[in-house]
């Protein structure tokens, strides 16, 4: 079979034509137009960047049949073995029947066309991948925690992520860690301008990306500005896995699509913050900094890892029936700019500063503080501000179970007894000693702690 002429996939093209930023590089070359044996043919659509598989070899034949389509924004890329090409399509699942619900995620559909010689199948495959591939070189490191949640992330590894960043041509090296702390200490030395490689993803919960984060910030070259993080959920809370998926408006969306978006290499800004504990030791933060009844039960459950997120359910509904004291001094400012004052200072007299008994503390930078708590509706992934979600004493066990169950739905807004701060500093001391405190879901030193929105320092896999 001969191979059709080439199709100018720059023209009547707008680049821009995908919404969210995910268009593909349509002005680097034009993609082959290859004829498949059945008969049916490769075609990208010159109004839509869409691949269509078509009977006939031209557009424009009237009588043409479009036997299958293919979104490029759902195209991970194409690759080829002797005369065999296969474009790596993973189309997002629409909903079905009469339903209302949200897509759900993305699954891989196999599209093979055999072409009649290796040369036309090697053609095929690389213009498909260079319409589809990020524009940078990109190598990633990846890091995977076999432990995390239900201790799948091996498995998420082998049967999600290397396939696809295989098959979409991606460099990575992969780290499995060997033990808390590992992530932090490999992280530390590791040569980024040596070994090119300009972004981290881990295979993890919220967990080992604060690790990630801990070793970055120790750094002396700045690397979080020249890299791009990104997770793909493996762990048990997933609050930032969930936080993305909420970006990208598809709350279903599953490790697939995280390892999708990080092959297409789609980058967003990023928040971070800087926290700081008594004694000057400072952390990295992306998620959550929780206290009182948040923090006893994300902490204290650990002894119920095996139940997976069970836990957090089951050990809240303990923790209310046995609800402790939570007293502490909380000062705050929403000010762009300006410095933090030392933490052994008082706060500025412009801060509002709260004295009381709080039976929920939790302050969020992200959407979601975990898969199923919707806990910051009004947070994006960059927008520069903490929201402190608070309830004070006296709203009694009732209205706290109440919140705590409105938190997967974020109803928890329009509780007349459940606070919202916004603010870029904050300072909490507490001053009765009942309970922990966690960064992201990590235990730290209790006490008085600190905190700065730092904003968007670096970028995101999203
Ligand atoms: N090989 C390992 N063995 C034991 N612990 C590990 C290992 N690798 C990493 N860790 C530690 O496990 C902790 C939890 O990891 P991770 O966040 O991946 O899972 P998770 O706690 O189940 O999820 P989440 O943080 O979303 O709730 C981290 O503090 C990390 O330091």
């Amino acid at each position: 079979m001969a191979k059709v002429p080439l199709l100018d996939a720059t023209h009547g093209i707008d680049p821009d034509v995908s919404p969210d930023g995910w268009s593909p590089d349509l002005s680097s070359s034009p993609l082959t137009f290859a004829a498949f044996p059945s008969p049916s043919f490769l075609h990208l659509d010159p109004t839509a960047p869409t691949l269509l598989v078509c009977s006939k070899p031209s557009l424009s034949d009237a009588d043409n049949a479009v036997l299958t389509s293919m979104d490029l924004k759902d195209v991970a890329g194409a690759t080829h073995e002797a005369s065999t090409v296969t474009i790596h399509h993973y189309p997002v699942a629409e909903p079905g029947g009469c339903s209302s619900a949200p897509p759900s995620s993305r699954t891989r559909k196999y599209a093979p066309v055999t072409l009649t010689d290796a040369s036309l199948a090697k053609d095929l495959a690389e213009a498909v991948s260079s319409l589809v591939k990020p524009k940078d070189p990109r190598k990633l490191l990846i890091m995977v925690n076999p432990f995390s949640g239900k201790k799948l992330g091996l498995k998420i590894y082998d049967g999600v992520v290397r396939p696809m960043l295989e098959r979409t041509g991606t460099s990575f090296q992969t780290v499995l860690t060997e033990y808390a702390g590992h992530a932090e200490e490999f992280v530390k030395s590791f040569d980024f301008e040596g070994t090119g490689t300009t972004g981290v993803v881990t295979v993890s919960g919220d967990g080992l990306l604060f690790e990630v984060c801990q070793a970055l910030r120790s750094r002396p070259d700045d690397v979080f500005g020249k890299i791009t993080l990104g997770i793909v959920a493996a762990g048990s809370g997933n609050g930032l896995a969930a936080s993305i998926n909420h970006y990208i408006e598809r709350p279903t969306a599953s490790a697939v699509d995280n390892a999708f978006s990080i092959c297409r290499g789609r980058v967003v800004p990023f928040d971070l913050s800087s926290y700081e504990v008594a004694g000057g030791k400072k952390y990295t933060s992306f998620l959550s900094l929780a206290w009182g009844i948040v923090a006893d039960v994300d902490l204290e459950s650990e002894v119920l890892r095996a139940l997976g997120p069970l836990r957090f359910d089951v050990y809240a509904v303990w923790r209310m029936l046995a609800l402790k004291k939570y007293s502490a001094r909380l000062s705050y400012i929403d000010e762009e700019g300006g410095d933090m004052p030392a933490l052994s200072e008082p706060v500025p007299a412009s801060w509002t500063t709260i004295d009381d008994e709080f039976a929920c503390f939790w302050a969020v930078q992200t959407s979601h503080a975990a898969y199923n708590m919707y806990t910051a509706p009004p947070s994006g992934l960059s927008d520069g501000k903490f929201r402190i979600l608070v309830v004070r004493k006296g709203a009694g066990r009732l209205s706290l179970l109440r919140s705590f169950l409105a938190f997967e739905t974020g109803d928890h807004m329009e509780q007349p007894w459940v606070e919202c701060i916004t603010c870029t500093k904050y300072r909490l001391e507490p001053t009765s000693n009942n309970s922990h405190l966690g960064i992201d879901g990590e235990e730290v030193e209790y006490g008085p702690i600190q905190a700065q929105m730092e904003g968007s320092k670096t970028t995101l896999y999203a």
